[in-house]
C-alpha cells in the first residue's frame, strides 16, 4: 500500500505531522514535493497523488481542496490544522492513529469510503477539472454597476433569467462555503442533489435544489468579461455572450477515515 501525504506549505506543524504519520505508519509512505523538500526528502507531485492508495491533506480546508484536486478519485482523508476545517474530520492529536486504523483496514479490505459528487463546467471548446465545492459564473467584477446577463436553464427548460453578479452550482459539500454566504441552503451530506443559487440576483432567481442528474447551462451576455471559477481556484475567462453547462463530474470524491459529523461541524461556521 502507498500513502500520499500532503501538507500545507510553509506550515512547520503541518510538515512535523506529515513526519510523524511518515514514520509510524507501515506502508510505503510519499510526501508532496513542497513538504518532502522542508524535511529534507524525496517527494512527488501533487498532481501526481492518485498513484498512492489513499491521501492524507493536513492542513484546512484550501489545502484539502488542493490535495482532493490530485488525489482524483483515491480516497482522501483530511486532518484539521485550518481555521474552519469543515472538510477535515479528524484532529491533529488523533491523526497518527487514526491513518494507522484506516491504513489497516486498507489491508484486510475493510476501508470504508463514502463518495461525494463533484461538479464540472464545460464551455466552447474547454472544460474544467471537477470541482468539490462549487462552479461560479460570474461577471469579471462584482458590486454596483457590474454584474452579467444571465438565463439558467435546466436540462434545456429555462429556470430564470435577468441581471446578476453571477450564479453557483455547488455540491452538497460546497453548500457551507460560497453557497450559504450567498444565501443558498444547507445541504445533508445524504441528499445525492445539486444548488443553483443566484449571486445578488437583480430579479426573481431564488436557490433552486436539482438532482445530480441534471444539467444545468448558464447563458452570459450583457458584459465585455466574465469568469468561470471551480472551487475558487479553477479559473477559466471567456467573452460574453457565451454559454456555459455544468454537471456532476464523472469522478466523484472518496472519502476515508472517521466521517464528518455535519451538525457538529456546522458549529465550526460561526
Ligand atoms: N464569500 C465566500 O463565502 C467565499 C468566497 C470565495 C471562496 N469561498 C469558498 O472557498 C473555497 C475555496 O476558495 P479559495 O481557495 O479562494 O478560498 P479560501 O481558501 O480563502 O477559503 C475561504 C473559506 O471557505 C472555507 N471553506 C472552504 N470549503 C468549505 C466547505 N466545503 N464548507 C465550509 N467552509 C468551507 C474555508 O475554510 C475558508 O474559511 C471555494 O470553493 C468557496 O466555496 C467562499
Ligand atoms: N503542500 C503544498 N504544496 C503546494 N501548494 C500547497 C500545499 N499545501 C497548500 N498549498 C497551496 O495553498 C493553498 C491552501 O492554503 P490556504 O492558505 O487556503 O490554507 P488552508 O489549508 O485553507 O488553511 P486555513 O484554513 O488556515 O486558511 C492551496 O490551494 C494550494 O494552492
Amino acid at each position: 500500500m502507498r500513502v500520499g501525504i500532503v501538507a500545507q506549505k510553509d506550515n512547520a506543524r503541518a510538515a512535523d505531522l506529515a513526519s510523524d504519520i511518515h514514520d509510524a505508519v507501515s506502508a510505503e509512505v510519499v510526501l508532496d514535493s513542497a513538504t518532502a523538500a522542508a524535511i529534507g526528502l524525496d517527494g512527488i507531485p501533487v498532481d501526481e497523488m492518485d498513484t498512492c492508495d489513499l491521501v492524507v491533506s493536513i492542513g484546512g480546508d484550501g489545502t484539502f481542496l488542493f490535495a482532493a484536486r490530485g488525489a482524483r478519485d483515491t480516497p482522501i482523508m483530511g486532518v484539521n490544522l485550518g481555521e474552519v476545517g469543515f472538510l477535515n474530520a479528524t484532529s491533529p492529536g488523533e491523526s497518527v492513529e487514526t491513518v494507522r486504523g484506516v491504513v489497516a483496514a486498507y489491508e484486510d479490505g475493510s476501508m470504508d469510503v463514502l463518495t461525494m459528487p463533484r461538479v464540472q463546467a464545460t464551455g466552447e471548446g474547454w472544460t474544467l477539472p471537477p470541482s468539490l465545492n462549487e462552479v461560479v459564473v460570474m461577471g469579471g467584477q462584482r458590486g454596483h454597476g457590474n454584474g452579467v446577463d444571465l438565463e439558467v436553464r435546466v436540462d434545456g427548460a429555462r429556470y430564470a433569467d435577468g441581471r446578476a453578479d453571477g450564479v453557483l452550482v455547488s455540491t452538497p459539500t460546497g453548500s457551507t462555503a460560497y453557497n450559504l454566504s450567498e444565501g443558498g441552503p444547507l445541504v445533508h451530506p445524504s441528499a445525492d442533489a445539486l444548488v443553483v443559487t443566484g449571486m445578488c440576483a437583480a430579479g426573481r432567481m431564488p436557490p433552486l435544489v436539482v438532482d445530480t442528474e441534471r444539467a444545468v447551462t448558464v447563458g452570459v451576455g450583457g458584459a465585455s468579461e466574465a469568469v468561470v471559477v471551480g472551487d475558487g481556484r479553477l479559473t477559466r475567462e471567456i467573452e460574453p455572450p457565451a454559454e456555459v453547462t455544468i454537471r456532476r463530474a464523472d469522478t466523484p470524491l472518496r472519502i476515508a477515515g472517521p466521517d464528518l459529523d455535519f451538525f457538529a461541524a456546522l458549529g465550526k461556521l460561526d
